[in-house]
C-alpha cells in the first residue's frame, strides 16, 4: 500500500468525512482556535487562499452561525472555484494581484476586519528554491491585504514552511503585532514542514501607511531612490547612511575601495565623502 493512501486514512481524514469537513485543514484552523482563542469576539474575517473551503466552513459555523448577527462578515478568497457556503462571500481571484486585493478592501468598505487567515500554498513545482520563493510571495501578498483590512488589535495567522526565514518573518511581524508565535497544530503531519504564524494584537506604527507596491519591486525602490535623493540634498551632514521613508529600511552608502600595493601611488581606499 502506497504511502499516500495510508496517509488518506488518518484520524483526520476520516473525522473530517465523518463531521462533514471538505478537508482534513479544518481541524488545523479549530485546533489553533482551541489553544489559542483567534475566534473570541470576532465578526469579521478574511480567509485567503480558502479552496476547497474547509476553513470557511469553519469560520460558517462558529462565527457565521444562524446568521442572526447582521454585523458578522466573512469573505473567503481562492484562485480557484470554491461551493458556496453560508454566510461566505467569495471571491474569485489571485490574491497577488492588486484587482483582487482592491474587491476585498471594497467590501470592507467602512468596517475592518477583526481576522485574517491564510492557508496559502503554491503549486509545488518541486524545484525547492522555487516552492519556498512561491510560499513567500504568498505570505507577502497575505499580509500586504492583512495591512489594508485587518482593525487594531486584530489577528492574522498564515501558513508558512520551515526553512522559510522564521526569525526575520518573526522580526518583521513583531513591528506590526504585539504577539508573535509559531505554531503547529496537531493535525498538521510531523512529516510536513508545514506551521504557521499566529500574529496578534495589530499595533501597526504609527507613521505606517499600506501600500500596495511589492516592496521587493524596482517601482519602491526607483520611489526609494528619489526619497533619498531629496534626503540627502537637504541634509549634506548625514551623507553616510540614507534612511529610507519606509519602515525598517535604510540603505547603506557603497564606499570603493582598490588594494594599494607596493608601486602603486593610488590612494582611493578612502570615499571621497571623507
Ligand atoms: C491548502 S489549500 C487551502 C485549503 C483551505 N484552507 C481549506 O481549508 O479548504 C491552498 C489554496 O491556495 C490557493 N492559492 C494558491 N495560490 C493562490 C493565489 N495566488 N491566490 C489565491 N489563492 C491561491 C490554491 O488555489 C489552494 O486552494
Amino acid at each position: 500500500m502506497g504511502k499516500s493512501s495510508k496517509d488518506k486514512r488518518d484520524i483526520y481524514y476520516r473525522k473530517a468525512k465523518e463531521e462533514g469537513w471538505r478537508a482534513r485543514s479544518a481541524f488545523k484552523l479549530l485546533q489553533i482556535d482551541d489553544d489559542h482563542n483567534i475566534f473570541g469576539g470576532v465578526k469579521r474575517v478574511v480567509d485567503l487562499c480558502a479552496a476547497p473551503g474547509s476553513w470557511s466552513q469553519v469560520l460558517s459555523r462558529r462565527i457565521y452561525g444562524d446568521g442572526s448577527d447582521p454585523d458578522v462578515k466573512i469573505v473567503a478568497v481562492d484562485i480557484q472555484e470554491m461551493a458556496p457556503l453560508k454566510g461566505v462571500l467569495q471571491i474569485k481571484g489571485d490574491i497577488t494581484k492588486l484587482t483582487t486585493v482592491n474587491q476585498i478592501i471594497s467590501h470592507f468598505d467602512g468596517s475592518l476586519a477583526d481576522l485574517v487567515v491564510s492557508d496559502g500554498a503554491p503549486d509545488v513545482t518541486g524545484l525547492h528554491d522555487i516552492d519556498f520563493y512561491g510560499q513567500a510571495q504568498l505570505i507577502l501578498s497575505a499580509f500586504n491585504i492583512t495591512t489594508h483590512v485587518l482593525c487594531r488589535g486584530g489577528t492574522f495567522v498564515a501558513k508558512m514552511f520551515k526553512g522559510n526565514d522564521m526569525t526575520l518573518m518573526y522580526n518583521q511581524m513583531k513591528l506590526f503585532f504585539e504577539k508573535v508565535s509559531f505554531v503547529k497544530p496537531k493535525s498538521s503531519r510531523d512529516s510536513s514542514l508545514e506551521n504557521f504564524i499566529l500574529c496578534q494584537n495589530y499595533q501597526p506604527p504609527t507613521d505606517f501607511t499600506p501600500t500596495m507596491i511589492d516592496p521587493m519591486k524596482d517601482n519602491l525602490f526607483q520611489n526609494n531612490n528619489n526619497n533619498n535623493n531629496q534626503n540627502n540634498n537637504n541634509n549634506n551632514n548625514n551623507n553616510n547612511i540614507s534612511k529610507s521613508n519606509n519602515l525598517n529600511q535604510s540603505i547603506l552608502r557603497f564606499v570603493a575601495c582598490v588594494e594599494v600595493n607596493n608601486n602603486s601611488s593610488i590612494s582611493n581606499s578612502r570615499s571621497s565623502n571623507n
